[in-house]
């Protein structure tokens, strides 16, 4: 744990990723994404996601949705949290097959983001999400161990 919490920010893995908190000493996305720029991101799901035979669980399409939205924004606001997140499952995701993900930014004022994104295989929509995102007080992290600590 960092001595200032809020200093943690995400740069780009040794192998020029951006990766998550939890998945940057791998230096590899463990949900199966793969950005092809700010806005498009290659997705297969891995097999251990799988929630019905060969279907991915929907917690893991969520957690994609989750990651995407705030890539799309970071480029921007590198301080984001998600306020909310509603994913729309439209048919059943297949696991192990190459899928399009695609996110963009709807509005942005202050600390509020609305972002929405698209899962898709070969053009055919799977999946669609909107999100609320916030960009975080400096004292985020630190507040939040307060917070923790108080309820020890
Ligand atoms: C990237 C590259 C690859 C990686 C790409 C990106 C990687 C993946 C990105 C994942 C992004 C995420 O999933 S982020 C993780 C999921 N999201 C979160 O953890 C956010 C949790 N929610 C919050 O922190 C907050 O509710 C906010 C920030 C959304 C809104 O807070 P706010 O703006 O301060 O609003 P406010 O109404 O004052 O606060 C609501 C209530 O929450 C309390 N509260 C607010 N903040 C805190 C806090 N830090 N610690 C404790 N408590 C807090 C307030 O006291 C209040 O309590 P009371 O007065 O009502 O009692």
């Amino acid at each position: 744990m960092p001595d200032d919490p809020d200093a943690f920010a995400i740069y780009p893995s040794a192998s020029g990723r951006l990766l998550c908190g939890g998945c940057a000493a791998e230096d590899r996305c463990r949900l199966g994404i793969a950005a092809v720029d700010a806005t498009r991101f290659d997705v297969v799901c891995p097999a251990h996601w799988q929630g019905g035979p060969g279907v991915a669980h929907g917690g893991w399409t969520a957690a994609v949705f989750d990651e995407v939205l705030n890539l799309a924004a970071l480029s921007t606001e590198p301080r984001l949290v998600t306020k909310s997140l509603t994913v729309s499952y439209l048919r059943p995701v297949p696991v192990e097959r190459p899928l399009l993900v695609t996110a963009q930014i709807d509005h942005h004022a202050g600390r509020d983001w609305t972002v929405s994104a698209r899962m898709s295989l070969a053009g055919t929509p799977l999946a669609t999400a909107h999100a609320e995102l916030r960009t975080r007080r400096p004292d985020h992290y630190a507040r939040h161990e307060a917070w923790l600590a108080s309820h020890n």
